[in-house]
């Protein structure tokens, strides 16, 4: 008996982009047969592949794909090929696109430091001791990546410029989304940013003191990005769910991945209104490893763990897949990135099909 029905937008990009995916798909399958749901899969080209074949970053067909399926998975897009085409038909334009179309303004991005891999984290034990589960929450559609931006004739001659523009509107949603998920957890907000110097923090500072009164539970502090970089390798346990813009997220979700151990572990879940999501690993096509069969699948198939939770709202099916995860690494199971001495190497297909073993 079929339990549930699911079509699955797939976009595997670029570099490593199709072999995560092809990982994370393999479980999904696995996962549909245990559980007895129906997953199809529609394929969709975005970034540089889409570039080759049609000479368009991102395709109309891709978007409505996109748009008339339950869920998005996504690995990677860009690479050096691609380096020197037009601006507007960049690989990473589709992605912004593709966001931005989607409506996905919120993007989850969990780091959590997992038992057996205590040692892969760089800080001192003790910083770490009893492990590590930091959210972060970055503003997805807004912001610099969205700003005007272009060059101009200045006082010394050309000049380039990126604006950051962020509306009470964008800064209260993704506010409130912060507030939300820290109430399913340990109840504490810090509001990173630059607002010693940003007008768009202090828009968002004042934003935030409006909306701590309707979660009074919720204990909000605040904090200047250049500090809470620091503070992420210094004291990372005092964060619960950080919640910042979308170019500050960007970095700061590449630093908290390291502290777990490597940037091949870092799922995320991109949201808007909707229960519709896209779901991608938060590395990118990492072109120095691409084709070698050496990527650490592992956030791409917890991404897809994620489509399970927030768009298909299926819970142990997604606990399956973290529980699969750490089980594998229990068993001290590596791809490269996270491989010490005493544990067992493995290629991107093995440790993917040690995963589905375990399910
Ligand atoms: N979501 C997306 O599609 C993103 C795309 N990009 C694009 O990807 C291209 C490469 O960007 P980079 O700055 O090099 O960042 P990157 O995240 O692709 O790679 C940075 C470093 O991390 C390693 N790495 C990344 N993912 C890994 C994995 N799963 N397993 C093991 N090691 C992994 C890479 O080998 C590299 O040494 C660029 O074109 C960039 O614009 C970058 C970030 C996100
Ligand atoms: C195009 C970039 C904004 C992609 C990226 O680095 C990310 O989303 O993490
Ligand atoms: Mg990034």
């Amino acid at each position: 008996m079929i339990m549930g029905e699911y079509k699955i937008a797939v976009i595997q990009g670029d570099g490593i982009g199709p072999e995560v995916t092809q990982e994370a798909i393999k479980i999904l399958n696995v996962v549909g047969e245990k559980f007895h749901h129906n997953f199809t899969f529609e394929y969709a080209l975005a970034g540089g592949s889409a570039i080759d074949a049609c000479g368009e970053c991102l395709p109309k067909e891709t978007l409505n794909i996109c748009k008339t399926a339950d869920g998005v998975i996504l690995g990677a897009v860009g690479g050096p090929k691609w380096d020197n085409v037009p601006n507007a038909q960049r690989p990473e334009k589709a992605l912004l696109g593709l966001r931005s179309e989607l409506g996905l303004f919120s993007n989850l991005r969990p780091a959590k430091i997992y038992d057996a891999l205590a040692d892969a984290c760089p800080l001192k034990a003790e910083i770490v001791a009893g492990g590590l589960d930091i959210l972060i929450v970055r503003e997805l559609t807004g912001g610099i990546y969205f700003g005007e931006r272009g060059y101009r004739e200045g006082k010394y001659g050309e000049e380039a410029y990126d604006v950051e523009t962020y509306s009470e509107v964008e800064i209260r949603r993704i506010l409130k989304n912060a507030f939300e998920v820290a109430m399913q957890r340990e109840k504490r907000v810090c509001c990173v940013d630059k607002a010693n110097v940003l007008e768009t923090s202090r828009l968002w500072r004042k934003v935030a003191e409006e909306i701590k009164n309707e979660y009074p539970e919720v204990v909000l502090s605040y904090m200047y990005v250049d500090n809470a970089a620091m503070q992420l390798v210094r004291n990372p346990k005092q964060f619960d769910v950080i919640v910042t813009s979308n170019m500050f997220g960007d970095i700061l979700s590449d630093e908290a991945s390291m502290i777990t151990g490597s940037i091949g572990l870092l799922p995320s879940a991109s949201l808007g209104d909707s229960s519709h999501g896209m779901y991608e690993p938060i590395h990118g096509s990492a072109p120095d490893i691409a084709g070698q069969n050496k990527a650490n699948p592992i956030a791409a198939i917890l991404s897809a763990g994620m489509m399970l939770k927030y768009s298909f709202h299926l819970e142990k099916e997604s606990e399956a897949i973290e529980n699969a995860v750490k089980a594998v690494l229990e068993q001290g199971l590596r791809t490269p990135d996270i491989y010490s001495q005493g544990t067992t190497l493995l290629g991107t297909k093995e440790m993917g099909e040690a995963i589905a073993e375990h399910i």
